[in-house]
């Protein structure tokens, strides 16, 4: 099937249901986790779409979805209009590399053992992407994208600052200039003081370039500062999907108005 997506649209996930096999499964417990249960959206171009939810709620299994690391139970993932499930190897290459990822944790998601030049040149010789001039060239674009200095091209990961290393994942995941960025907590691993510098980055970056962005966090207050639209997820189901504004003045659903009522203020946890 080909779906009938609009011109902006990129990424579109329809019925999306990921059932686990349990990992502590036994007599009383269930042996199966049905992680995502019936989820659709869909993400344009310069939108920010924030999912939001306590843990364990499937944020994390449906961000692996969105940049293909998990195979749905059942449902369909839509790229430019076309189902990857029936895609050629040309459209899993072009969707490998207009949907890229953020994780949590730069320190664990960036090769300690490689420079930051090296982790930013990386997927550009995978996918041979220019002359080795115009690589070099890019390095230190992205890492200008970034507000990184150029010498930050020389050092390792664990030489710079948990902040600096995020804008280091940043980077590298802008290399193949993608149509859409998945970033699944973001700034939970850092300091207070630096995630309100990294949401402002993503969301310069986004309507610098156009992006769409997927802005996963347990955090409303975190999703209301970059999302344009919210949808909160709760035991694997989406309860709630609406403008930011929408959500936070009018939530539908008795679970959102409990996280609302439980969250303090503004990137304060
Ligand atoms: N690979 C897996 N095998 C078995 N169960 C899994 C697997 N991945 C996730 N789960 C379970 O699926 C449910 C959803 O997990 P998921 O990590 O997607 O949620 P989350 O909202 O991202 O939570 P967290 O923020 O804690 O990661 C949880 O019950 C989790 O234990």
């Amino acid at each position: 099937m080909t779906g009938t997506a609009n011109t902006t649209e990129i990424l579109r996930l329809e019925n999306i249901h990921v059932v686990h096999k349990a990992r502590t499964g036994g007599l009383f417990r269930p042996d199966r986790v049905h992680a995502v249960n019936d989820v659709s959206l869909s993400v344009h171009r310069g939108e920010t779409i924030g999912v939001v939810g306590e843990s364990g709620c499937g944020k994390s299994t449906l961000a692996r979805v969105m940049v293909g690391l998990q195979k749905p139970t059942s449902g369909s993932v839509f790229f430019r209009g076309t189902n990857i499930d029936r895609r050629s190897a040309s459209t899993a290459k072009a969707y490998g590399k207009a949907v890229s990822v953020i994780f949590q944790d730069p320190a664990t998601a960036l090769n300690p053992r490689m420079s930051v030049h090296d982790v930013l040149i990386d997927p550009l010789n995978v996918h041979g992407i220019g002359s080795k001039a115009a690589r070099e060239s890019r390095v230190a674009e992205l890492l200008a994208l970034v507000g990184l200095p150029p010498s930050a091209a020389e050092v390792l990961p664990s030489q710079i600052s948990g902040g600096q290393r995020q804008r280091v994942a940043i980077a590298r995941s802008l290399a193949l200039e993608p149509d859409v960025i998945v970033a699944d907590e973001p700034t939970s691993a850092l300091d207070v003081s630096v995630r309100a510098q990294i949401l402002n980055l993503l969301t310069d970056l986004k309507v610098q370039l156009g992006l769409g962005m997927v802005f996963i966090s347990h955090d409303i207050q975190t999703v209301r500062y970059v999302s344009d639209r919210i949808l909160v997820m709760y035991f694997g189901r989406v309860v709630e999907d609406g403008t930011a504004r929408q959500v936070f003045e009018h939530p539908a659903d008795p679970y959102t108005r409990t996280l609302l009522g439980a969250a303090p203020g503004l990137l304060t946890h």
